[in-house]
């Protein structure tokens, strides 16, 4: 079968837990980079935009728009999506949570830079406060590797994106979180998991201004 195809700037945004699902699934995909306003706009000429925007994912014949619903899309076909209906709402909540927390990570590059810290000083709060505490506690009264059924799943992935995330704004972000900690390197070493972790795979590096001005002179806002 072709290889999925991924429509996107070359940087994280709404596209980087796409990324992220199909590494962790072992399956491999092209990329088609976004670098002018004129590529954008060709897609959606071309009605390829279900509402005009990217993440676009071509996959099993069909042109997928909607992060979510692409997300959900590969998570059932991998069988990262729970044995049940009850499992599955699990890790909705759970992806829905880390989703949260990403995009305000996502938007920070196109904050005013007077607002840089302060957005920053609420990420790592809502970090510590809201989101990594479920998790720890989680992992505690469930005493499991994994987050819902005791078998990798899609909320497995999102959090560790999410971790990594923020720890890459702050370090130490998990000295309170001894089991997140453990969690983070067990699910680091699943082999396709691995791979993506390593240099010179298609992992995008976190945006900076380059990523900002490129993203905002396509979409001109
Ligand atoms: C201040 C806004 C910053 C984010 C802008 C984009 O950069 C990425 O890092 C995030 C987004 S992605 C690009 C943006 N796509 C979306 O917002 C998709 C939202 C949709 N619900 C999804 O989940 O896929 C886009 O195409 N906009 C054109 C426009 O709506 O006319």
């Amino acid at each position: 079968a072709a290889k999925p195809k991924l429509y996107y700037f070359d940087g994280r945004g709404r596209m980087e837990s796409i990324r992220w699902l199909l590494a962790a699934a072992g399956v491999e995909f092209e990329e088609e980079f976004l670098e002018t306003r004129e590529q954008y706009e060709k897609l959606q000429r071309d009605g390829r935009l279900l509402f005009g925007q990217v993440p676009l994912v071509e996959v099993d014949g069909m042109m997928l728009t909607q992060t979510r619903a692409i997300l959900s899309y590969l998570a059932a076909k991998f069988n990262f999506y729970g044995k049940d209906l009850k499992e599955r709402v699990r890790i909705d909540m759970y992806v829905d949570g880390t989703l949260d927390l990403m995009t305000m990570i996502m938007l920070a590059p196109f904050q005013r830079p007077e607002k840089k810290q302060e957005t920053l000083a609420s990420i790592l709060q809502k970090a510590k406060t809201r989101y990594f505490p479920v998790f720890e506690k989680i992992l505690k009264e469930h005493g499991e590797d994994f987050l819902v059924g005791n078998k990798f799943s899609w909320a497995d992935i999102q959090l560790l994106e999410a971790i990594l995330m923020v720890e890459e704004l702050n370090a130490s972000v998990l000295s309170d979180f001894p089991l997140l900690k453990a969690f983070k390197t067990r699910i680091s070493n699943i082999p396709t998991i691995k791979k993506f972790l390593q240099p010179g795979s298609q992992r995008k590096p976190p945006p900076d201004t380059h990523y900002a001005n490129l993203v905002s002179n396509i979409l001109q806002f």
